[in-house]
């Protein structure tokens, strides 16, 4: 079945369970990957790419590899494909180990059942969107070579374009005819590497639903590398985000988001505020109210100064209206600097009082804040993190 496209018109993807994340049923804990402490320098005694990384990808899951370039997401990948070989520690496969640095076992990228989705689809261009999905299962009787051929292109909406070229093709629809070839060989693992950032924006959003009710539909594990947080959180039924070589936070996007496990974590999932707020009696006094050090910080000699952040979005103007929240006229008197529109969104710079800086908001554009005017400002109740000061938030 094609669905057209609720948006545009256009033809879509299968739509039987076009809902995506919300309709996939919970991950089974089987692992189809594995990265156990692996850990890659590309020089000989150089700087670690990858420093000891362990994540797992469960049946049916979906997990997105996140962080800053240079991070060594697409080193992980590689290491998963087999396009690299670990110098420390174990890849397993379906169960399967396909790589051990300690006894030097590596399995050819081609033998290791996982299907490769990178950034530029590699396609070829020589060869059919059907031959580019049956050149990996050549070794299938012809008969069923067509049959499943015919099946994802069906799935992917790609019946029609089956004897096109990929240069004929637009890039929504390259990136389809990839991820259907990736998926041709019926791999235990999907590995993609940021396969929707060619894309432009209208088209990623839709090109990303329809991807996910496909590896819904196959429930296929897959680990998808991406910088972009937004994406992440829209894709992943886990995230896992890495730092400088090393896996610093992982678990569900909302877990992820709402419990950051650092200031960098904080940052990189969202525009946050910092404020440097005093501390007194294990407590962070700040423009919003005296917040409590976490047990980990109020342990021992508690800092006498201490990092405050808030994301843009859980601030906003204290409700006009007394009788309707008990948070009126307790905001914050802050000026309003300057206000840009974000889409349906307003971010808002604000002066905050007694010297404590500048803050971003984040309120719905429907608000019409204004420039010059003054605003009582509250903060979200339990919205407001405290880090110690050597945790910079910023990117290694
Ligand atoms: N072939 C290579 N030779 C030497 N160094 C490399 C090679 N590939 C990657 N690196 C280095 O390894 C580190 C990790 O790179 P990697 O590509 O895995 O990061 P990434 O998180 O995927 O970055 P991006 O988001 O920019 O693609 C970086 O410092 C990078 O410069």
């Amino acid at each position: 079945m094609i669905a057209a496209d609720a948006l545009n018109g256009r033809p879509g993807f299968v739509s039987d369970d076009a809902a995506g994340a919300a309709a996939r049923p919970a991950p089974k804990p089987a692992a189809g990957l594995a990265l156990d402490d692996v850990a890659l320098s590309y020089t000989r005694g150089g700087p670690s790419a990858v420093a000891g990384v362990t994540l797992d990808v469960g049946e049916g899951e979906v997990v997105c590899l996140l962080g800053p370039s240079g991070c060594g997401k697409t080193s992980c990948l590689r290491l998963a494909a087999g396009l690299e070989r670990p110098d420390r520690g174990r890849v397993l496969v379906g169960g399967r180990v396909v790589a051990d640095a300690a006894s030097g076992r590596f399995v050819a990228p081609e033998k290791r059942r996982v299907g490769l989705v990178l950034q530029d689809f590699a396609l070829f261009p020589h060869l059919t969107v059907a031959g580019n999905l049956a050149f990996g299962i050549a070794h299938l009787p012809a008969d069923d070579r067509r049959a499943r051929v015919a099946a994802l292109l069906d799935q992917v909406a790609l019946a029609h374009k089956a004897q096109a070229f990929p240069h004929e093709l637009s890039g929504g629809e390259q990136q389809r005819v990839a991820l259907a070839r990736a998926l041709a060989p019926e791999p235990d693992v999907m590995l993609m590497d940021e396969p929707f950032s060619s894309l432009d924006v209208t088209l990623r959003a839709e090109v990303r639903a329809a991807t996910l009710a496909v590896l819904a539909r196959r429930r296929v594990p897959t680990l998808i590398v991406t910088h972009d947080p937004e994406e992440a959180m829209a894709l992943a039924d886990r995230l896992v985000v890495m730092r400088a070589g090393r896996v610093v936070q992982s678990g569900t996007p909302e877990a992820v988001y709402f419990q950051p496990a650092d200031a960098f974590v904080m940052t990189f999932l969202g525009r946050t505020n910092t404020l440097i707020c005093p501390v007194e009696n294990g407590a962070a006094r700040t423009p919003f109210g005296a917040v409590a050090l976490p047990p980990a910080m109020a342990a021992g000699a508690p800092p006498t100064r201490c990092r405050v952040m808030i994301r843009g979005g859980d601030l906003r103007p204290a409700p006009a209206d007394a009788s309707h929240s008990d948070l009126a006229g307790r905001g914050v008197p802050a000026r309003v600097r300057d206000v840009r529109l974000v889409g349906p969104v307003q971010q808002v710079t604000l002066a905050l009082p007694e010297g404590a800086g500048d803050a971003m908001m984040e309120v719905d554009r429907r608000l019409g804040v204004r420039p010059g005017e003054t605003l009582g400002v509250i903060a979200e109740p339990g919205s407001l993190r405290c880090f110690p000061m050597d945790e910079t938030g910023e990117p290694a």
